[in-house]
This record gives structure tokens, sequence and C-alpha cells, in this order.
């Protein structure tokens, strides 16, 4: 049922249900879980083998991301009178990738409002910002306190770290990972849920009702207990998908998201 707010049960027999009942297409088709630096690899091959640019690939990722958003919680499911979405974007590429999202998703008819308090300065990135400031994105100067979140937001668009997180979460992410955690409102996780460890997950960490996983998903992925897992980044060269074995689902017709 899209739109809706409860988050799932957290227990552990909830888990083990939830798991030995994933989705056939799922099951049948043996994805190929990716660790964290075969991960990396893909990701620097697509660079340097097969003539990618950085921002040509966030596009199409954050392109994914804004469609997945928009078949779970369609603008018509959302519970508050405006479709107020707040986007957090981290230092990295996970953070491009929710930026280049919040444009497309202001241009599909959603307001969202985007956090990006550790910007790289780079041309990558500070173009990303130029175009939401001129999409009329709002910008925010802090992190809002939980029970601001819920009263304001449909959504929390998680941003934050993708494949390259690592140790303990620093400054201040930390105290935003911290406010997120007692959000009720549904969050929807970027590639990894952020300060998930990239392999193991997170037992006391994010519970996203979304993740949107890039490329192919992350071992981590296996512990995702949401509602709604999507596959997005359809841009993989049929080369890189037989060396990495990656058996990657058929996406749909001309989809750019495929839900797993
Ligand atoms: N190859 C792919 O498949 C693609 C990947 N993209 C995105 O790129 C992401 C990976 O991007 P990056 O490699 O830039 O890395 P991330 O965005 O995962 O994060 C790296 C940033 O987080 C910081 N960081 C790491 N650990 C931290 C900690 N413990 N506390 C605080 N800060 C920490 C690092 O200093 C760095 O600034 C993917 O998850 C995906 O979202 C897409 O943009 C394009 C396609
Ligand atoms: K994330």
């Amino acid at each position: 049922q899209p739109g809706t707010c409860s988050l799932p049960s957290l227990s552990n027999s909830h888990r083990k249900d939830c798991f030995s009942s994933r989705p056939l297409s799922t099951m049948a088709h043996n994805i190929n879980y990716l660790g964290q630096e075969e991960a990396q690899h893909i990701d620097e091959e697509l660079f340097s083998e097969y003539g990618f640019s950085v921002d040509q690939l966030m596009e199409l990722a954050g392109l994914s991301c804004a469609t997945a958003v928009t078949r779970a919680y369609p603008l018509s499911s959302l519970l508050k009178s405006r479709p107020s979405l707040l986007v957090i974007c981290g230092p990295g590429n996970n953070g491009g990738d929710g930026l280049v999202c919040a444009r497309h998703l202001k241009l599909f008819g959603y307001e969202p409002t985007v956090l990006y308090p550790k910007r790289p300065n780079k041309p990558l990135f500070q173009g990303l910002t130029t175009q939401c400031e001129k999409m009329e994105i709002p910008f925010l100067t802090e992190m809002p306190e939980a029970a601001v979140i819920d009263e304001a937001y449909n959504l929390v668009i998680d941003a934050i770290f993708g494949f390259s997180f690592k140790g303990a979460v620093r400054e201040p992410f930390g105290t935003i990972l911290d406010a997120l955690k007692k959000t009720t409102v549904p969050i929807a996780s970027i590639d990894i849920p952020s300060g998930w460890d990239v392999e193991q997950g997170s037992a006391e960490g994010l519970q996203p009702d979304m993740l949107i996983s890039l490329t192919a998903p992350k071992k981590s992925a296996q512990m995702f207990r949401g509602r709604y897992h999507f596959l997005g980044g359809r841009f993989v060269p049929p080369g890189l998908e037989r060396k990495y074995d990656l058996n990657l689902p058929q996406y749909p017709g001309t989809d750019c998201v495929l839900q797993l």
C-alpha cells in the first residue's frame, strides 16, 4: 500500500520471516550482492575502461532514485497537504545522487527541501547545487529535530553515505543520523542505508522503508527489511555484467527502475 507511513517491525522473528519471503523474482534471479571493494572496482571500471563520466552516471542514478520514489510514494498517496520531502545529502557521490534526485522530484511535482551540510569544493557538486537552487529548491542551514521532520515532511531521502562509507560516523552526520533514527516518517535510502556497514548492515542503524540499490545491490541489502527495494542505474554494459557475474534481472521495457 504505497504511501502509508507505518514503519516495518524490527523484531528478529520478523526479520527471518521477511527474509524467507523475499519476492521470487529476486531469489530466482540469484543476483550477485556486491562486497564493498567489488562495488568500488565496478565504479572505477565504468569510468576508466567503459568511458563514462561521473556526472553522466550520477544523472542516471539520481533519475532512477526519483522515479523509484514516484512508484512507491505517488503524489496521490502522500498524507500531508503539501508534497514535501527532505533530501539529506552527504559529502561524496551518494550526496550527488541526492541532489540529482531532488531536482527530478521537483520536476515530477514534489516539493523537496535539501540539507547539504558538507559540500565538496568541486565543480560537479557546485553545479548540481546551483541547478537545485535554480529549480527553487530550498536548502536548510541545519538539521531539524525529529518532531519537526515528522510534522513537515512526507518522506526523508537519505543520500548521506553510499558504498565508500567506512568506520565510525563523523560529525555532523552522527547527529543527523541520530535524529533520523527518531523520526517516524518513512525514509528512502539511496544505495545503502546511511551508517550501515556496506556488507554487514547495522541492526541498531536506520531502518528505511525503501532502498534503491544502484548498479547492483550491495551485501548489506540482504538485511533490508523495509517495504520497497528497487534496483536503479540502468547503465551496466554487458562485459562488466559478465565480468562481475552480476546476473541482474531484466528491467521492464524502457523503465530505469525495477522493483525487487
Ligand atoms: N558506480 C556506480 O555504480 C555509481 C555510484 N554512484 C554513487 O556513488 C556512491 C559512492 O560514492 P563515493 O565513492 O563518493 O562515496 P560515498 O558517497 O559513499 O561517501 C564518501 C564520502 O563519505 C565520507 N565518509 C566515509 N566514511 C565516513 C564516516 N565514517 N563518517 C563521515 N564521513 C564518511 C568520505 O570522506 C567521503 O566524503 C554510490 O553509493 C552511489 O550512490 C552514482 O553516483 C553513479 C554510479
Ligand atoms: K544512502
